[in-house]
């Protein structure tokens, strides 16, 4: 799914409108009737609404909005903030559409009966086309509504939040429990210091022009559920296990034998043939025990990852969960990157190692995948200020060194050589514990094993991890979840895939 930038956004509605059978006056009525089938579904008529509106367009959706709850007998009081702009036309034909009065508000001294808990806020005061951060009345207006209790909604994005760029942290924005986004995510909501505005993201089809979309280009793209089935390569009746590949999983030393087997269980649990694993002999038992599946090969040391035999020639590799940075390990780690033809996976202390060698970065096979979260990327090409400069940053790395990125977060974003970022929007913050990264390792070894590329074992990677993860907390909530029960959730999310 494409995420494109507010001109792009401006050039697919005026698209729609010259080439489809729809006016902009229509275009708006479908997107205010959208997020009020969305409210009718999820709010009941006791509920008393009160619509923030502006005088563009994103207040002529307010007013559209408005008039749709009254028309159902819904109790609304609706507020324009008076300025000296004029409204927009289709705001202005709204706004005279509006079958009751409105109160036009200079400054914040509006009322909002609090006594009253069943309070819905509609913010349609600035969409798309806020031109610099709020100040003065509306700043004051908003300040006032972020400190009232009630379920709160956006229209379109919270106002004040620019789609394209982050806040700073003065700047002031409706803080939202809910946003109804038309049509398209936009970039504010994939990354962390805009994304807490705007809550849970619904986003509505508008039915704009499908051509234009197809047609339009974009770096930026959202993993979603369509491309992962459609990508997805079911099991084929005639096959066996040297069909699904053959995966080593490198890591582990002492005390962190649990990392590499949560990676092994993970590489298995994805549909791997064959799987080894390479770690410390501390780790022999452990391994035997929690993986019977998987087949010891030694490390080399009793608590240490001293040498790694295996044949890299057919083999998969998924390298760094609790690996450790000893100088033998190092070595090691040195040894088997020179030997790898083909692309492997690099994650934790495989990156810090690198992150203290840098010369190494050219040693890393090209097409491998690297799994940072944002202190290991930090660690391996420097700080940034923000999410989004790190995202750039992480896109200019995997350019020049021919390596997918996957930075982890509350919206992983998979970076390809291309330049392309693909964001992740599965997965909930019960992952928010230390292992869920160790399977995520696991999980994308296991698909590169079996033939997928590594473009599409990495976004298919974070999305199944993700939605394992949404179905572990599901079952037992985000607190008592553990990066185990990630595992344990994966038959669901193959059994709906498959659909
Ligand atoms: N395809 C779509 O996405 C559709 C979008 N529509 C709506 O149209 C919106 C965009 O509408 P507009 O371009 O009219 O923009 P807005 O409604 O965001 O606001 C523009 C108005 O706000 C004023 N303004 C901008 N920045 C300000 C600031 N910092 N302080 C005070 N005033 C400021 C401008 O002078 C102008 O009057 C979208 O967000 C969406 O809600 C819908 O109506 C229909 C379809
Ligand atoms: N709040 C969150 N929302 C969604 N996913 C999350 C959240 N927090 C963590 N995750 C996911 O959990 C994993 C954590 O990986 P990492 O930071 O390497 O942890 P560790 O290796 O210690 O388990 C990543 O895949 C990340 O995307
Ligand atoms: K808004």
């Amino acid at each position: 799914m494409k995420v494109f930038n507010t001109s792009q956004i401006r050039q697919c509605d005026q698209y729609t409108v010259e080439n489809d059978e729809i006016s902009s006056i229509e275009l708006m009525e479908k997107a205010a009737l959208a997020c009020f089938e969305w409210i009718k579904s999820q709010f009941s008529a006791n509920y008393t609404y009160y619509v923030f509106c502006g005088k563009g367009n994103n207040g002529g959706d307010g007013l559209a909005i408005a008039r749709l709850l009254l028309e159902e007998n819904y109790k609304v009081e609706t507020f324009v903030i008076q300025s000296s702009s004029n409204f927009s036309t289709d705001a202005q034909i709204n706004f005279d559409k509006y079958p009751d009065s409105v109160s036009f508000l200079e400054n914040d001294d509006f009322e909002i009966q609090q006594e009253n808990k069943k309070i819905v806020i509609i913010d349609a005061l600035f969409g798309t086309g806020l031109n610099k951060p709020l100040e003065g009345n509306t700043q004051k207006i908003i300040q006032k509504l972020n400190h009232i209790k009630g379920k709160k909604i956006s229209i379109d994005i919270p106002s004040g939040l620019f789609s394209d760029s982050l806040p700073s942290e003065d700047q002031t924005i409706f803080k939202a429990d809910v946003t109804l986004s038309f049509q398209f995510y936009k970039r504010a909501f994939l990354h962390v210091e805009s994304a807490q505005y705007a809550g849970k993201i619904f986003i509505l089809d508008i039915g704009l022009n499908s051509k234009f979309i197809q047609d339009e280009e974009t770096n930026n793209y959202i993993i979603s559920s369509k491309s992962v089935s459609d990508n997805f390569k079911p099991r084929d009746p005639f096959s066996h296990k040297g069909n699904y590949g053959k995966v080593a999983l490198i890591g582990g030393s002492y005390g962190k034998i649990g990392s590499i087997s949560l990676s092994t269980r993970a590489a298995l649990k994805i549909g791997a043939g064959i799987v080894f694993t390479i770690a410390p002999n501390c780790g022999y038992s452990i391994l035997q025990t929690l993986a019977p599946e998987a087949m010891f090969i030694s490390g080399g040391d009793e608590k240490l990852i001293t040498e790694i035999k295996i044949s890299t020639e057919k083999t998969t590799i998924g390298i760094g969960p609790g690996l450790g940075k000893e100088k033998l390990t190092k070595v090691a780690l040195e040894e088997l990157l020179k030997s790898i033809q083909t692309p492997a996976v690099l994650d934790a202390d495989a990156l810090n190692i690198i992150s203290e060698n840098k010369s190494m970065l050219n040693l890393i096979p090209k097409n491998s995948i690297i799994t940072p979260h944002p202190v290991e990327f930090a660690r391996l090409f420097g700080d940034s200020k923000d999410s989004l400069e790190q995202c750039e940053l992480a896109r200019e790395m995997a350019k020049k060194y021919n390596i997918i990125i996957v930075l982890k977060g509350h919206r992983t974003a998979v970076l390809t050589p291309e330049g392309k970022c693909y964001y992740n929007i599965t997965g909930n913050a019960g992952m928010a514990k230390g292992g869920s990264g160790d399977i995520l390792t696991g999980m994308i070894t296991g698909l590169l094993a079996q033939g997928y590329s590594p473009q599409i074992a990495a976004q298919l990677g974070v999305y199944i991890h993700g939605k394992a993860g949404d179905y572990a907390a599901k079952k037992y909530s985000q607190e008592a979840m553990t990066a185990q029960d990630i595992i344990h959730r994966l038959p669901e999310v193959f059994l709906n895939i498959k659909k």
